[in-house]
């Protein structure tokens, strides 16, 4: 071997070594400044049906991101929301205005600074969280994708461990459903990696819903509770519509918590929740009415609320900034206590 590449390989092993140096010193200092999640009062395991009923009910919730550090903001600041079993609730408002925090503390990714909140009756502090991610069912605004292959992807079953071929079948059935049957079948069917199929951002949104579906399928649960936010921001018209579609049809005995700036959302809608600087209410305080309480104007304003398609409470908060976010003429809610 010439001096120069034995030279070569040197250099090469000493910087490889380094990056490997670097990246241990690095999980190391993880290790040490990342604290672990949980704690010793998460001691309540749900029974195997919990969440069924799906009765999501938040008390004076107050969180924040860096929750340690006495700068930075609250995103949520003293929400109070009552959701009845199999209603679907919409959480609009604008960018930044608090609805994906709001979502987050449902599945303590973010912890709370003060309040409560119970699922079922059971107080979500005291429920170990991996036991609280894996019950309920979310479609995140940004999917994830994992290392590995289709399969594990949409049942996060390790490829060592066996799956039965009726799972296979409803895999394929479900990809097929959501529109992504062909896409996946072409580019390696579901023993493909799947950062190799190269799906589109609104293809990983389809992927996404059809992992939801798989997992609503495989808990075999009559009800539960679906979070979703914003499934359908990077799809089409048509493919929205579809979605929509799957998502009444198959989370039907769910109580669903949907974000989306999309007002057409609220057809679809027992509840609506419009965030604004992390609150529900803004200046005029909460105000609770059910339609026949409403005084709601002007046609424009009916035809886009569907209010005749309402038939369930209508959780109208920080009126006064409706006509702002939905650019509609003028908007007079009557509270309860008027
Ligand atoms: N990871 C984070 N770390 C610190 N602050 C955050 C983080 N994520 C969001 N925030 C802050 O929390 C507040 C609420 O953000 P959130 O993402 O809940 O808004 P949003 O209404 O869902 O917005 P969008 O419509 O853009 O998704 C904002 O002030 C935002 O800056």
């Amino acid at each position: 071997m010439e001096f120069n590449q034995s030279l070569s390989m040197l250099i090469n092993s000493w910087t490889g070594l380094e990056t490997s140096l670097g990246a241990i010193a690095r999980v190391k200092d993880f290790l040490a400044e990342v604290k672990a999640e949980g704690s010793e009062m998460e001691d309540e395991i749900p029974t195997n049906e919990w969440p069924k009923r799906g009765y999501i009910h938040m008390t004076g919730v107050t969180a924040k991101y860096n929750i340690g550090n006495v700068h930075s903001q609250s995103a949520i600041r003293d929400v109070n929301l009552e959701v009845q079993p199999g209603q679907v609730v919409l959480i609009t408002g604008r960018t930044g205005s608090g609805k994906s925090s709001l979502v987050l503390t449902l599945l303590r990714l973010l912890d709370l600074e003060s309040g409560r909140i119970t699922i079922d009756g059971m107080d979500l502090s005291r429920i170990p969280r991996p036991a609280l991610r894996s019950r309920v069912v979310t479609i995140p605004q940004d999917p994830v994708e994992l290392p590995g292959s289709v399969r594990y992807n949409l049942t996060q079953v390790p490829s060592s461990e066996a799956i039965s071929g009726d799972d296979e079948e409803a895999m394929k059935r479900t990809l097929e459903r959501v529109g992504l049957g062909e896409t996946v079948c072409k580019r390696g069917g579901l023993d493909g990696e799947l950062t190799d199929i190269g799906l589109s951002g609104g293809q990983k949104q389809l992927f996404s819903l059809a992992r939801a579906l798989l997992a609503v399928q495989s808990k075999r649960a009559e009800g539960g509770i679906v979070l979703l936010d914003e499934p359908t921001s990077s799809v089409d018209g048509g493919t929205e519509v579809d979605m929509q579609r799957i998502v009444r049809e198959e989370f039907a005995r769910h109580t669903i918590v949907l974000v989306s700036h999309r007002l057409d959302a609220a057809r679809d809608a027992d509840i609506v929740v419009l965030m604004e600087g992390g609150r529900v209410a803004e200046g005029v305080g909460n105000i609770l009415v059910t339609l026949s309480d409403a005084l709601i104007s002007g046609p424009a304003v009916q035809e886009r609320f569907g209010v005749a398609k309402y038939s369930g409470i209508v959780l109208f908060t920080g009126a006064s900034s409706l006509p702002k976010l939905f650019s509609v003429p003028s908007i007079s809610v009557a509270s309860m206590a008027d």
